[in-house]
Order: C-alpha cells, then structure tokens, then sequence
C-alpha cells in the first residue's frame, strides 16, 4: 500500500496534544518466549484515543490487543516504547492514574447464588465506593429491573454488563474493554453497544477492542485499526469510511463489451458472480452510465456501494504475504501519528489491586 492510500486512511504524523489524549503509545514493543520460539505481539504500535466518545481498538485474532491493553494496565511488562494514560507515563505513573481506569481484562468471580445487586453491593464495599453507587450503575447498565436476579440465572450479555456495571462503581473516566462481545449473540451485542454509548454520552472515554470491525463501527466515535502488532489507520470512523476505495455494481446485459469499454476507459473492473460487473474507484457514477450509453450499452442497474472498516481493513492489507508486517504495507512513517479524525462475558478485573470478588489478572508468560 502506497503512502497516499495511508495518508488517505488517515495515517498522518500530525502532533497531537497529550492533553486531549485518554491513552496514548508510542513504539510500543512485545516479544513473548514460548515453546515455538519468540513471538512478536506487539511491533512498535503508536496508539493515540481522544478523550471522551468510544475508541474501536480493531485488529484480527492475534493482532496485539489484548497484549497492549495488558501493557497499558501494567498487567505485562513492554520490551520498549512508552505509553501514558492521561498524559502520565506508564507504568510508572499507574498509582496515580490508575483510579480514572475501569478494565474488563479477566473472568470475574461472581458468587452465582447471590443476586447482581448483592455482589455489587459486596464489591463496592470492598473498595469503598460510594452509597448510592450500586443502584446507579445497575442503571447505567440495563440491569436495574433484574437486579434481584441471582447471577447464575443471567444470560451471557447480562453477565457483562454486571461486569461493566461493577467496573463503573469507582466511576472511572476511562472504561477498556477487551472483547466484550465474545460469545454473545446479535441481542448481547446491541445491549453491550447500547451500554458503551450511553457511558460516552455521559462524558466516559470508551476504549473497546475487538476483532469484528463491523461490529463496532457502528458505536465507534474514532478507530484505531492495527495488523501484526502495528497501527495500519486510524481517525474518525466516518473519515476511514469515507476514504475507502468506493465500488459501483452495474447491470448491463452485455457484460463482456461492458467490462472492454470500462478497462478502456481505466477504470477498475471485474466481475461480480454472474449478472453485475464491480467497478472500483468511481468518483461519479454517472460516468459509467455516459461511457456505456456511448456504446449503445445501456445500464439496468447502478448500485453505489457502502465501504465499512472491514473493507478498509482489507483494502489496507490487499496484497500482504504471511508474516509480512501491515505496516510495510502502509510504508509507515515514524514519530506520532493521529487523525483527527473463554468468553469475555466473564471477565473483571480492576488492576491493579483487584478487589475481592473480582477475577485474577493473567499475567505476563502465563499460557493462553
Ligand atoms: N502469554 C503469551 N505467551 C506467548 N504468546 C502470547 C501470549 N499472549 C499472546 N501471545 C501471542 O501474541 C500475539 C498477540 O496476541 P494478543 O492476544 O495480544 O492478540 P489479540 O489481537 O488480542 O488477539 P485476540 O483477538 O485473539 O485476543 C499472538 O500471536 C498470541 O499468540
């Protein structure tokens, strides 16, 4: 991938204001040993999230966000590079920053016969939150209604809001989530995006990761789209979107003669199973309707077609072999970059001193 199409998606080396950053990584670096060798997870990721709204954090299975989220957490040591929360270095400023920050990293450890609202309440106890806290963030999350259930009777979505829910009763500023919408079914997943978007509209910043970009393009303010441990884009949703190649499906009846007079003309053609021809990078559509009228070919059909991220993803890394980094593809400049632009319904963790009830973080060199 060419600069230009970086650039386009929003890969600029602008400077960014580390006061208006929740988070913020630069050259960030894992390596894990294990029994098949040394494992990069993370390659050197500049991550940058705006404060307030909801931040997608995508990237396939194994792309390194679990591994920086870990490191952002303090849960695992980085080899290199330096990350802050709210303009503090991390780690070493994590006492300090460290009570603006509600995770869900780990497996919470409910007590299945008490109620939601009893092991919250238990929970809030143990780290002193407020009263009134409990009752609060049962709402925040959908759950007030079903407070009095036992947690064992929960579905999976409402075990990770209960999650979210106790994440909240130190009313963090910024909320991480790895995953949340593991296992959870369309209805889970549009409860945990209503959830995440409600906690923006209150002022929250919402770092989500996940390794369906659709999935959260639809709640997400701004992405940060990584591959190989690497940032590959990243801005407002609607600028990645609006940057990506746009495709017009076009039926005509002769597609042969169609598909000559389009290539003659440069424009990007192929065929689209066996009725449409798929016409990349069409600025105005009309232009093929123009070319093909001039033919005597005429057009029973003219779809412009939506990108989303998934597609951006793919057009990003088009053309990589395995084990080539993304961001030689993207011909990655250096310095900062930004654009102004096991189910993880059963986890919980507050680092960095989890309270009773919650779950143990997993840390560094523990196996997966
Ligand atoms: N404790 C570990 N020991 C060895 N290798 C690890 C460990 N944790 C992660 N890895 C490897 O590091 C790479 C990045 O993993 P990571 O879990 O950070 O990615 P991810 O983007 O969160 O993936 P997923 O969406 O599958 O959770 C993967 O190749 C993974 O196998």
């Amino acid at each position: 991938m060419a600069p230009a199409a970086a650039a386009r998606h929003g890969v600029t080396t602008t400077e960014v204001d580390a006061a208006t950053l929740a988070v913020s990584t630069r050259g960030l670096r894992k390596t894990y040993r294990s029994r098949r060798g040394r494992q990069v997870a993370v390659e050197g990721l500049d991550l940058d999230v705006p404060l307030g709204g909801v931040h997608g954090f995508l990237g396939p299975n194994g792309s390194g966000k679990t591994t920086s989220i870990r490191m952002l957490l303090g849960l695992v040591r980085a080899d290199s590079g330096t990350m802050t929360l709210f303009g503090e270095e991390v780690p070493e400023r994590l006492p300090q920053v460290i009570g603006r920050v509600g995770a869900i990293v780990e497996s919470p450890t409910f007590f299945p016969h008490f109620t939601a609202r009893k092991n919250l309440q238990l929970l809030a106890r143990a780290i002193g939150a407020p009263d009134g806290a409990v009752e609060k963030v049962l709402e925040d999350v959908g759950l007030a209604d079903r407070a009095g259930d036992r947690f064992r009777t929960y579905s999976l979505g409402m075990k990770q809001r209960l999650a979210i829910a106790a994440t909240l009763l130190k009313d963090p500023e910024l909320l991480i989530f790895d995953e949340p919408t593991n296992g959870l079914d369309p209805a889970g997943i549009r409860e945990i995006r209503t959830t995440m978007r409600t906690l923006a509209d209150q002022g929250k910043t919402v770092l989500v990761s996940s390794h369906i970009l659709a999935e959260v393009e639809q709640v997400a303010d701004t992405v940060s789209i990584i591959g190989h441990g690497r940032l590959i884009a990243s801005g407002r949703v609607s600028d990645i979107i609006g940057s990506a190649t746009s495709s017009v499906r076009v039926g005509v009846a002769d597609r042969p003669t169609a598909l000559t007079v389009l290539d003659a003309a440069g424009l990007t053609v192929r065929l689209d199973g066996h009725d449409h021809l798929l016409v990349d990078g069409v600025d105005d559509p009309a232009q093929i309707t123009r070319l093909l009228a001039g033919q005597g070919l005429y057009v029973h059909e003219l779809v412009p077609l939506t990108a989303g991220l998934e597609s951006v993803f793919l057009e990003l890394t088009a053309g990589q072999g395995p084990g080539t980094s993304v961001a030689d593809a993207v011909a990655a400049p250096t310095g900062r970059r930004a654009a102004h632009a096991e189910s993880a319904a059963e986890r919980l963790a507050a680092p960095p001193a989890a309270p009773p009830g919650s779950g143990t973080a997993r840390t560094e060199g523990e196996g997966r």
